[in-house]
């Protein structure tokens, strides 16, 4: 059974012009130890997936889905109590901007504190829990490269860089131990090298910890090393998913195939200095979508029959939503 388990997922948000489909009919799923890339350019939907997941949208909006499953319980059923249990002991998400996540009043040594579970500390006298809380935070903070404990626990958001903020929300999204870990852009404006640190260790608690990652970027080559499947999006439609190496090797989607086009690592055979490919015109607006394929006005495949919407087929475990795939021209 996967850990997440999405099928069907919809979300309605009401804008000025009306109610309008942010999400159509998403599928998406985690296995244990699985690292699954969720990747579309800029408004496709990415961070609404993971605020859907977290049950951090605003009531107002209508979220319906055929199943979402967190091991096999009806996340959209529970109760607000049971479902921040869960986010509190069982998924952690790291967003992309780490000062919008912390707490600009409090030191990072309380927030951290205050995310420790009871259930990790030994029973005591409160200053000997107060000294457990403050030897867990400093081991998480070696864990993700943070070596200076004492300055970082007691200063305050502002008073850091923002990438040692990005680590330090990191390690407190794995304080409690949790079995899936929603990384939404996680490395997005870091340097190179501490890009790749953070990568690393994300890759490392998963080999070594079975940590389950939902990995959001839009870095292609960081996504291809560490992913195990990728689901592509698009204008809030799910266009492709499948295994990362399958999709890199035989994209079945021309939204994907333009994706990976777009990236110079994915192009062997590009001369120096020669203009990358890219789609024509920009990603919609919810207000005024296509109807049928959302991809349809920019697809360089798009036929008459694109104005219906496509729907999913799959060959093994490759799922694609399109009707003019690629390498799949009939002779
Ligand atoms: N609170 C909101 N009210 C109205 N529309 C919203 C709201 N949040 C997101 N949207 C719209 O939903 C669409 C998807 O947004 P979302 O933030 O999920 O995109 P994304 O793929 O995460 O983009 P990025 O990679 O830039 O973070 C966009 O068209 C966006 O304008």
């Amino acid at each position: 059974m996967p850990l997440l388990d999405i099928k069907n997922l919809t979300l309605e948000i009401d804008t000025a012009l009306g109610w309008v489909k942010a999400l159509d009919k998403i599928n998406l799923s985690i296995d244990s130890k699985e690292v699954r890339a969720l990747v579309g350019e800029s408004g496709s939907g990415k961070s609404l997936i993971v605020k859907s997941i977290v049950g951090a949208l605003p009531d107002r909006w209508r979220v319906t889905a055929d199943r979402m499953n967190w091991k096999g319980r009806d996340l959209l059923s529970m109760s607000d109590t049971q479902r921040r249990n869960i986010t509190r002991n069982e998924m952690s998400v790291v967003l992309q901007n780490p000062t919008t996540t912390l707490d600009p009043s409090a030191t990072l040594g309380e927030q951290i504190g205050e995310s420790i579970p009871d259930s990790m500390l030994d029973k005591g006298w409160f200053w000997q829990r107060r000294a457990q809380r403050h030897t867990i935070a400093m081991q998480q903070l070696h864990k993700v490269g943070i070596r200076n404990h004492e300055l970082c626990l007691s200063s305050y958001p502002h008073q850091l860089p923002d990438d040692v903020c990005q680590k330090f929300a990191i390690a407190m999204a794995l304080v409690s131990d949790p079995k899936l870990l929603i990384a939404d852009n996680p490395t997005m404006g870091m340097e190179t090298t501490t890009k790749i640190q953070v990568l690393r260790l994300l890759a490392k608690l998963n080999k070594t910890r079975g940590l389950s990652i939902l990995f959001v970027s839009h870095d292609l080559l960081a996504i291809s090393a560490m992913a195990d499947t990728m689901t592509v999006l698009y204008c809030g439609q799910t266009v492709e998913s499948g295994r990362m190496s399958q999709i890199k090797r035989r994209p079945l989607h021309p939204y994907t195939q333009a994706l990976l086009d777009s990236a110079p690592s994915f192009r062997r055979d590009l001369p120096p200095k020669a203009a990358l490919s890219c789609l024509e015109g920009t990603i919609p607006t919810l207000q005024h979508l296509p109807i049928g394929c959302r991809l349809g006005p920019r697809c360089p495949r798009a036929q008459k029959d694109c104005v219906k919407m496509p729907a999913v087929r799959r060959i093994h475990d490759h799922h694609y939503a399109c009707h003019f795939p690629l390498h799949r021209d009939k002779p």
